[in-house]
């Protein structure tokens, strides 16, 4: 069974870039967070009509009608935030019946080839469902297509409204055929310098072309002004401790603290506490670059302490590091970036720790924490239970991120336990 799909040149026209290009791009539908990705591709040439094509046809068109929607901007602020805009306003506007799905483009081993949208699956070809996307992009940029069978009821063609509600008129046709799937998740074409930051400058930059959009940046920027950008480590031991939440870093850091007689700092630093909800809201591109922007300020902090006092450090370029990477990253574990990536890598102008420790925490024992902690029971097993996938990541990535990489611990154990193996590893580490 084929699959058919009319042009996308407007689209490509507004991306800067010819059709030929925009057609060569592969598209990946996430049905699941867990699985891989459905690929597809736009040919000109009518796919063979075998099994992998057929399976195509129903994961993505088996009934009803479908869309993609893709916000269009050359301007990288205004297409994050336009994305996260157009995410809300899909899941608040779209008729019940409507599936939602990430979509992304992208050109396979390009580097930030990847364009983000959504596939809406209309199981019931509801007339309300086209008319709101039609709105949209009316007054957005915003780019939609259409996927209909045709005439024959077996292929199906895209239609194809360019921003600002001018229709088409390029009618080119082109089929829709299963794509191989890529040797790495698409994600990681766009993770450098989009998500995770190895410079100041690179993440110095992002919340400067925010100056307009988000007020407090300028702020932020002030802050970033202040600090010396290679702040040099004095000649005191610098213990970073990290961790998933509620694996005792708190408790440890604390204690540190007080036999070490040391400077407690965290990253974020407090002088950032006050933007941080805001920035929180902001799409990857701009919560991140702020993270990365906070451990250069605590880097200050560090650099002034460390000539004074052992430092112990409350997360800091790894959780910014570990923490984007397995949200930015779809799929299953195996979809992480290999170890010997380059995203594992720590910024070449960032101060440098004597020690990271990792702690990590036995499932059954955090959620016991947890629940100490007062978290309601059923509220933090559906927590548990629909982030463990996402844990794994995050820890995972924590231990490929190299020189330094982290030192891993069982914190399972009690209080005492765990702090006199940190204190053995310290005295191990940093001639204390
Ligand atoms: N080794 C331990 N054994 C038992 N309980 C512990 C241990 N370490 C910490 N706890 C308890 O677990 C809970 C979480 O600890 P803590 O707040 O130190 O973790 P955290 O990593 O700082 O968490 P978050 O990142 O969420 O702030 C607290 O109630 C603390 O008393
Ligand atoms: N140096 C840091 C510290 C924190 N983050 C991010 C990563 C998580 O989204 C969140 C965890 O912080 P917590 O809730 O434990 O205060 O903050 C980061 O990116 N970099």
């Amino acid at each position: 069974m084929s699959i058919r799909l009319n042009c996308l040149s407007n689209m490509a026209r507004r991306l800067n870039c010819n059709f030929s290009q925009w057609s060569s791009r592969v598209f990946a539908a996430e049905f699941d967070s867990r699985c891989d990705p459905v690929y597809f591709a736009l040919s000109a040439q009518t796919p063979a009509a075998d099994e992998k094509q057929s399976l195509l046809f129903q994961k993505l068109f088996s009934q009803g009608k479908a869309y993609s929607i893709h916000a269009i901007t050359d301007d990288r602020i205004q297409r994050a935030r336009s994305y996260s805009d157009l995410q809300d306003k899909l899941v608040s506007a779209l008729p019940k019946s409507c599936n939602l799905l990430q979509l992304i483009a992208f050109h396979p081993n390009v580097n930030n080839s990847l364009v983000k949208g959504f596939f809406i699956q209309d199981a019931l070809n509801n007339a309300e469902t086209e008319n709101m996307l039609k709105d949209l992009v009316k007054s957005e940029e915003f780019h939609l297509c259409t996927y209909v069978s045709s005439e024959d009821g077996t292929l199906w063609q895209q239609c194809v409204w360019s921003q600002r509600g001018k229709e088409c008129t390029d009618v080119t046709k082109h089929y829709i055929t299963v794509a191989a799937k890529p040797e790495y998740h698409p994600s990681l074409l766009n993770i450098i310098n989009t998500v995770v930051f190895y410079s100041f400058e690179d993440a110095y930059r992002v919340l400067q072309e925010c100056k307009e959009c988000i007020p407090e940046s300028k702020e932020v920027l002030e802050l970033a002004d202040q600090c010396l950008k290679n702040s040099t480590k004095g000649r005191f031991p610098v213990i970073v401790i990290e961790g998933l939440d509620a694996t005792g870093k708190t408790t440890l850091t604390q204690s540190l603290q007080e036999i070490l007689r040391g400077a407690l700092l965290r990253s974020p630093p407090g002088c950032l506490s006050q933007w941080r909800a805001r920035f929180d809201a902001e799409p990857p591109l701009i919560r991140r670059a702020f993270y990365a922007l906070g451990n250069y300020i605590s880097a200050c902090d560090i650099a002034r302490e460390s000539a004074k006092s052992p430092v112990i450090v409350d997360r800091y370029w790894h959780s910014t590091a570990a923490y984007a990477i397995a949200t930015e990253v779809g799929g299953a574990l195996e979809s992480l970036p290999s170890s010997h990536s380059e995203v594992y890598r720590w910024p070449r102008d960032l101060l440098t720790p004597d020690l990271v420790v990792l702690l990590t925490v036995r499932p059954e024992e955090r959620a016991r924490r947890l629940r100490a902690r007062g978290v309601e029971k059923t509220r933090e097993e559906a927590e548990l239970e629909a982030n463990n996938l996402f844990r794994q990541k995050v820890e995972e990535a924590y231990r490929r991120i190299q020189d330094p990489a982290c030192v891993v611990i069982d914190a399972s154990p009690s209080k005492e336990e765990v702090l006199s193996e940190v204190l053995l590893l310290i005295q191990k580490h940093c001639n204390l």
